[in-house]
């Protein structure tokens, strides 16, 4: 029998842990919602099959209960949690998967001895494609830290870091569907002003942002053998000597692209050790 999953908030990164896991086959009766607006429990147990409980449910019940509340809810949430697990034998491991709040921060509002795993997803969860880089708190050990690979392999990929990497985790591959998203928009925006009607750039554009990221995670795809293809030589291959490409990257290299980019990447990882300072 699989484990029961609790998740600590239904917005949008818990429906996209929820629904991921649903539509990689885990059963909906192993997973639990906790959602402060009923509307929105409603509409996590009509979509996904998920039952919506309370807080005390869910930390009766669940072996894994995962913390997916704004960071600015995160001390309200673990009290309410902290105030069940004391009366509970066994407890689960909680998995945070709010920015920048640290383990020790987390640890400090449980029960003695509570295993925290701090894990930085992304929303592509929702469709099986995450990152989910991880990090174990002080009682975490081998086994919950497999258990926490475990259960999120099932909607991604994985990897550990230091805790001291996740702050520049969460600004990388957190946030980074994001930076990713605004391209895709200004590209589309960019089609339709200069005319094409706006579902076909939207078609040419997403299928290209697919196709980019198909050549990126494909081994080989750069002409070389047995290295992770290079961003870098994938572009050259892109770029024809006098042609449209060089003209568009020469122009993008003289408004900064580079430059804004480590600026946003910065802005959002002192952003998150500002959250941990502020909430943890
Ligand atoms: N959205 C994203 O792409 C990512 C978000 N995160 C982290 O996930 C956490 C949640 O972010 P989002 O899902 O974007 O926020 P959200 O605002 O969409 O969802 C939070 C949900 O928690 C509910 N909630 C608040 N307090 C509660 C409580 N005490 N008990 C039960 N439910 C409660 C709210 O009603 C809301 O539905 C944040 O800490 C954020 O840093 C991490 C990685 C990616
Ligand atoms: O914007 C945020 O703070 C969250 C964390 C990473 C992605 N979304």
């Amino acid at each position: 029998m699989s484990s029961t999953v609790g998740v600590l908030g239904g917005g949008k990164i818990g429906e996209a842990l929820l629904g991921g896991l649903v539509s990689a086959g885990r059963d909906p009766g192993s997973l639990l919602v906790v959602e402060a607006v009923a509307a929105r429990a409603a509409e996590l147990t009509e979509r996904h099959g998920i039952t919506a409980v309370d807080v005390a449910e869910a930390a009766r019940r669940a072996d894994v209960l995962v913390v997916a509340v704004k960071p600015g809810d995160v001390p309200g949430a673990l009290d309410e949690v902290s105030q069940t697990l004391g009366g509970c034998a066994d407890r689960p491991t909680v998995i945070s998967l709010a920015a920048g709040i640290p383990t020790s921060a987390i640890e400090a509002r449980l029960p003695a001895g509570v295993p925290v795993v701090r894990v930085m997803p992304n929303t592509p969860m929702l469709v099986g494609r995450a990152m989910c880089v991880l990090s174990p708190g002080a009682a975490a050990g081998d086994a919950e830290l497999a258990a926490a690979e475990e259960l999120l392999g099932a909607v991604g990929r994985t990897v550990r870091v230091a805790e001291a990497q996740q702050d520049l985790a969460t600004a990388l591959s957190g946030s980074g569907p994001a930076y990713v998203f605004l391209l895709a928009e200004a590209m589309i925006d960019a089609g339709v002003a200069l005319g094409l009607p706006r579902p076909v750039a939207t078609e040419l554009v997403t299928a290209t942002v697919e196709g980019a990221g198909g050549l990126l995670t494909t081994p080989g795809s750069d002409g070389r053998e047995g290295a992770a293809p290079h961003p870098g030589l994938l572009r050259e291959a892109v770029t024809s000597p006098g042609g449209t490409t060089a003209a568009a990257l020469g122009s993008l290299e003289a408004d900064g692209l580079r430059a804004a980019l480590a600026r946003a990447v910065t802005a959002a990882r002192d952003r998150s050790v500002a959250l941990g300072e502020q909430y943890g």
